[in-house]
């Protein structure tokens, strides 16, 4: 998977115009790329800040409209509008997407969000920290082709988050971590460089790890409470719903949906190797193919935590959450196996009906 870390590394930002409408909403080149100024022109481009029953918000350069139900879209994504016929509107290629697998019997995959730029991976310095936990949501947004930033809170409830911070850099050479306090007052400058006009960003961990408190931080001109929309709900009762992807000052778009609080590992089998890249590596070096590293002759892998370049406790996590993803895809394929069979059964019943109705005839 090629990144492109630049944003990381740029520092000439002053020089640069102002954003345009378009830019402020997180218009980028990627996006550009897949049009042109006649498009363009009758089939203005638009963003996705909502999905509810009453179909999709979307926001353009002097446009805000709902889109009615019907196009296979998600907050964050980029439309060409069609004016006529808004729900044929033609969806974009993401730079990104995240996906869930929904809970409960039905195990369907749903769309959460498209266009993130950055995930937060938020911990505290405290018991919350799970060097497993944070890998997997690495995992997950390596999948989903987001840069992950892991950022530790609560440094000033703790004595020394040195040995947190260690740990947490030893997950990736691609991934930085930030050390703060998300209710002191430099939270904007820790994560200027990602949090800057025409980025999208979205914050993921466990509860009370300080993600409200850093979209706050952010967000300080604006009260996100008082952001929230008036919906109709299925009684014809108004609602108040919060909004989902809202923008502050500058034009930084911030990601807030109440599916990012339950993601699940979903099909992240690319994430995972991208973060035991090393350990696949070295497995591929293992006298078997299918070797289990379980003491086979031959074990590269094995070998390596003798000589100690491997960490036993690293390679126990690599096979759990590779097995997790595993099982997660298994039981999707079962569940559409079993559809199918379920589908066979109930076209042969259908028959055998048929053929008793004949019969008595
Ligand atoms: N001292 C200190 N307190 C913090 C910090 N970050 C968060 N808190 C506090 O921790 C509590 C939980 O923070 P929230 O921002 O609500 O956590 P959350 O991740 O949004 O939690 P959910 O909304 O449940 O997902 C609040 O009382 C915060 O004030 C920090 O860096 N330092
Ligand atoms: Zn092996």
């Amino acid at each position: 998977m090629i990144r492109d870390y630049s944003q990381f590394l740029s520092s000439a930002e002053s020089t640069k115009p102002a954003p345009s409408p378009l830019e402020q909403l997180g218009w980028q080149s990627f996006f550009a790329r897949q049009t042109d100024l006649d498009e363009m022109a009758s089939a203005p481009p638009v963003r996705i800040t909502e999905v509810n029953r009453n179909g999709l918000r979307a926001l353009g350069d002097g446009v805000d409209l709902v889109i009615p139900p019907g196009p296979e879209a998600t907050v964050g994504d980029w439309l060409m509008l069609n004016r006529e016929l808004p729900t044929h509107s033609r969806i974009l290629e993401r730079k990104s997407l995240i996906r869930r697998r929904a809970p409960g019997k039905d195990r369907k995959i749903q769309l959460i969000a498209a266009n993130i730029d950055t995930m937060f991976v938020v911990t505290s310095c405290n018991a919350d920290f799970n060097i497993a936990r944070l890998e997997r949501f690495i995992a997950m947004a390596f999948d989903a082709e987001v840069s992950p930033v892991i950022i530790l809170t609560k440094i000033d409830k703790c004595d020394d988050p040195h040995p947190y911070i260690t740990e947490a850099e030893t997950l990736s050479d691609h991934v930085p971590v930030v050390a703060l306090n998300a209710k002191a007052d430099d939270v904007r400058e820790k994560l200027g460089a990602w949090v800057k006009p025409g980025q999208t960003i979205a914050f993921l961990g466990t509860s009370g790890v300080g993600k409200s408190t850093l979209t706050k931080a952010l967000g300080d001109d604006l009260d996100i409470e008082t952001q929230g929309i008036r919906e109709d709900d299925a009684r014809g009762r108004h609602t108040t719903t919060r909004r989902q992807l809202y923008f502050i000052e500058g034009g930084c778009g911030v990601l807030d949906t109440p599916g990012m609080r339950e993601l699940q590992l979903t099909d992240a089998a690319a994430g995972v190797s991208d973060v035991f890249a090393d350990l696949e590596d070295l497995a591929t070096q293992c006298r078997f193919r299918n070797c289990a590293h379980e003491g086979e002759p031959g074990c590269a892998v094995q070998a390596g935590i003798q000589t100690g370049e491997v960490d036993p406790a690293r390679l126990d996590r690599w096979r759990k959450l590779a097995a997790e993803e595993a099982h997660n895809s298994a039981s999707l394929a079962q569940r559409r196996a079993k559809d199918k069979s379920f589908g066979k059964m109930v076209k042969s019943a259908k028959t055998a009906k048929a053929a008793k109705k004949r019969n008595r005839k």
